[in-house]
């Protein structure tokens, strides 16, 4: 399989504090990717090295077999990123921002292309970029990152303002373009979005990848198992292999590896009221790595 990205041992230190520690990542080509990660966990400054806008410290980074500092513009070639901070020249109408992306990167079918987004974006090309609304003006970067047809796009909390269905159309034409080919790479706060359309995410914690996760084939076999009444009994539970996610008062909710049949005669304990047993989500997965302190 060809690697998209291939960070090893990456490093970025601001004065004393690491940014990066030791981070190694592999993302395949075509892989529709999510990055996770509280605030300050490190995505913005692992795309940076990527796109070579920051220097890292030590290690090494590449994209596409291209060394990420070294051979960056051969890597802009290939490569849209859609930022979180969407700034443009203010006084610069929408359609000339457009024709000037395409002019940069010798859009052929730009008329086209612009009639596709131009319908399926409800956009407004004569408006000037400072005229437009938080959510228009992501709605500008996103088609100016689709616009060269990247075959890697990188995408920074792109929902961000978006009404629910411009995320929905977002989505489709994301996974539409995966299909044929574009390597995604997601960093988002949204676990359902990540969950929803990302194969494969990476847990960013401190600098460094904590887990990754392959989520298509993942929630078919772990579970997350809910008790609830008095004084439950925690221990049963944990002694067969179950983790323990969140307690309170009135129940417990455990992270089920095994096949949960296999506690079925614990339920019989009459100080359990009542259960559920469901699916992991990505929400938990991310519970458990960063709230409970875990890794
Ligand atoms: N220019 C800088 N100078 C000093 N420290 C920085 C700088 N940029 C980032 N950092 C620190 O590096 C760490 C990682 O920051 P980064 O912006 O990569 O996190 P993030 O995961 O993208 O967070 P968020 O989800 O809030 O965007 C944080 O501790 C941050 O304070």
């Amino acid at each position: 399989m060809n690697k998209a990205i291939d960070v090893f041992d990456l490093s970025k230190k601001y004065g004393s504090h690491f940014a990066l520690k030791d981070l190694n990542l592999s993302i395949n080509e075509g892989e529709f990717f999510g990055l996770i990660g509280p605030n300050g966990a490190g995505k913005s400054t692992l795309i940076r090295i990527l796109l070579n806008m920051i220097f890292a410290t030590s290690g090494e980074a590449a994209i596409f077999n291209l060394d990420c500092a070294k051979e960056s513009a051969e890597i802009k070639k290939m490569t849209s990123y859609v930022s979180s901070d969407v700034s443009y020249y203010d006084s610069m109408k929408v359609k000339d921002i457009f024709r000037l992306v395409a002019k940069f990167h010798h859009v052929v079918d730009f008329n086209q292309q612009m009639a596709y987004y131009t319908e399926l974006f409800d956009l407004q090309l004569n408006k000037k970029f400072r005229e437009l609304s938080l959510g228009n003006k992501r709605k500008v970067a996103i088609i100016c990152g689709l616009l060269p047809q990247p075959k890697l796009l990188i995408l920074d909390e792109p929902t961000n303002g978006l009404d629910p269905l411009i995320q929905f159309r977002l989505f489709e034409i994301l996974e539409e373009k995966n299909k044929q080919g574009m390597t995604i790479i997601l960093s988002s706060h949204d676990l359902k979005e990540v969950q929803t359309h990302c194969e494969k995410a990476a847990f960013i914690k401190e600098g460094k990848i904590i887990a990754e996760e392959k989520l298509k084939e993942s929630h078919l076999k772990e579970k997350v198992l809910v008790l609830y009444g008095n004084d439950l009994p925690k221990e049963s539970f944990e002694n067969q292999g179950c983790r323990l996610l969140q307690s309170d008062m009135n129940s417990l909710t455990f992270h089920v590896q095994h096949d949960v049949r296999q506690l079925f005669p614990l339920f019989y304990d009459e100080r359990i009221i009542d259960f559920t047993i469901r699916p992991q989500e990505l929400e938990d997965k991310f519970l458990s790595l960063y709230v409970k302190g875990e890794n």
